[in-house]
Parts: structure tokens; sequence; C-alpha cells
């Protein structure tokens, strides 16, 4: 699968030296609650690197991401990506929301979403070219969505817009790759199908944090599991 490559980066002379991602002692919470989700966060996590947020329901693995693409204000501390402030890099930073917060019902086909995984690159008005339709059309035929393209995205299955949210988040082409819960709804036979997809990503030297309730992805699929507990986070393992 080719990897769109933009000349619009967050780059800077020491950038791509820098590990993907520092927190120091971040607190994350939401507008109007007193208490924070999680706080006194640290944690570095160099280039290529794949590791698992585990934890319970509520336990904030969805806060965590939001908070790595730049869609949460800190509360305190700093995170940096891939070298820069955090919300400075979207063109390397894609982020899989989960399944429950995308609006379904939006009157769009299954190729025009995939397709919105460029509005980074070309903004609202320019129109995705002849070499990014070719790239959209391989993905969706990787994740075996071929056949629904001209389909209204609610027309799918649980698991073929899980599928789907795969597919626009690959067509994003970025270097650092947040997953929320991405083997959501998907079935037996296609989890080995995204399973496989995960561990190409990895091969290339992508660096991704999932989060995930299920260690479905075989043993060597994460260097690290963190989780989260009581508004903290731990590495499991570590001494
Ligand atoms: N938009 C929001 N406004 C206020 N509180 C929120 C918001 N989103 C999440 N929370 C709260 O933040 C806490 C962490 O939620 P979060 O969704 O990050 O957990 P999670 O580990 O991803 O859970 P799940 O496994 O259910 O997805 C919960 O107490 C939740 O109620």
């Amino acid at each position: 699968m080719k990897t769109l490559r933009y000349h619009a980066t967050c780059g800077g002379h020491h950038a791509h030296e820098s590990p993907a991602l520092v927190f120091q002692n971040v607190a994350l919470g939401y507008p109007g609650a007193d208490s924070s989700v999680l706080s006194g966060l640290n944690l570095t996590l160099d280039r290529g690197r794949s590791i698992a947020l585990l934890g319970d329901n509520g336990s904030g693995k969805s806060t965590l991401l939001k908070s790595i693409a730049g869609l949460l204000r800190l509360r305190q501390g700093k995170i940096s990506v891939l070298g820069h402030a955090v919300g400075q890099c979207h063109h390397q930073v894609a982020y899989l929301p989960q399944h429950r917060d995308i609006d379904w019902d939006f009157p769009i086909s299954v190729q025009r979403f995939v397709l919105t995984g460029l509005y980074i690159h070309l903004g609202w008005f320019r129109r995705p070219g002849r070499v990014q339709r070719k790239a959209a059309a391989e993905i969706l035929d990787r994740l075996t969505l071929t056949s629904l393209a001209e389909r209204r995205i609610n027309e799918l299955s649980g698991g073929q817009q899980q599928r789907l949210l795969l597919a626009r988040t690959l067509l994003h082409g970025a270097d650092l790759l947040l997953l929320d819960e991405p083997f959501n709804a998907v079935d037996a036979e296609n989890r080995a199908l995204v399973r496989g997809v995960l561990r190409g990503l990895k091969a290339e030297g992508k660096t991704l944090v999932t989060a995930t309730h299920e260690l479905d992805f075989g043993e060597d699929f994460f260097d690290a599991r963190f989780r989260l507990t009581d508004g903290s986070l731990t590495e499991e393992g570590a001494p």
C-alpha cells in the first residue's frame, strides 16, 4: 500500500529526532468539571513504537488520545508531539475516533468519507487529484470495502463502519496514529484483516497508540502496555 507524502510537514531541523510523544506532568479534564479525569501524566514514547492504553470504561483512554490529537485543552503540564507543541502537527497525526463519536447519519458516501482523511492536506476547497483518488481506492480495497464505495455510510454494518474509520485514518498518511478501539464490532474474519493492516503500519515504522479493551493483537504487537486507573497512568510490568 502506497503512503501519500505531502510537502506540508511540521518539520524543523531537529523535529525528526525528537520522540513521538512527551508528556510532562499533564492533567486532563473537561470544561465545566471541577476535577481532572487524569493527572500527573508523564510519558516518553520513541518513534516507531507501539503501545496499548488499557483501562476500564470511563478510565480516560479516549480523553488521553483526544489530548494528543489536540482536541482537548490541557489543564496542566505540557505535551510535545513529534517535537512540536500539541496541536501543531496535524499533518503527521491521525486520529481514529471511537465508533460512537461519528454521526453515521451524515449524508455522505463511503468513498467521500474516506477522502475526508485528506482534509488536513487539502483544506475544504481543493479537490483530491488522481493520485489521491487512487490511494483511496487502494485503501478501500485493502479493507474489502470497494463494493460499498457508493453506499451511504449509514447503510454499513458496525464492523464495516469500523473498517471505514481505519481506511480514512490510513489515507491521512501520518507518522503517529492514535487508534481508539480499532476492533470495535469487527467480526472474527475481519479481525485478521485489521490486524494485518495494523501490523503493516508497525512494520513501516509508524508510531501507534491504541486504546483497547482486548489484547487481540498478538503477543508481540505492543512494545509496552499502559493502564489507566484512578486518574493515573502506569506501565504494566515496569519495575
Ligand atoms: N465531553 C465530555 N465532557 C465531560 N466529561 C466527559 C466527556 N467525555 C468523557 N467524559 C468523562 O471523562 C471520563 C473518561 O472518559 P473516556 O471516554 O476518556 O474513558 P474511556 O476509558 O475512553 O472509556 P470507554 O472505554 O468507555 O471508551 C469519564 O468519566 C467520562 O464521563
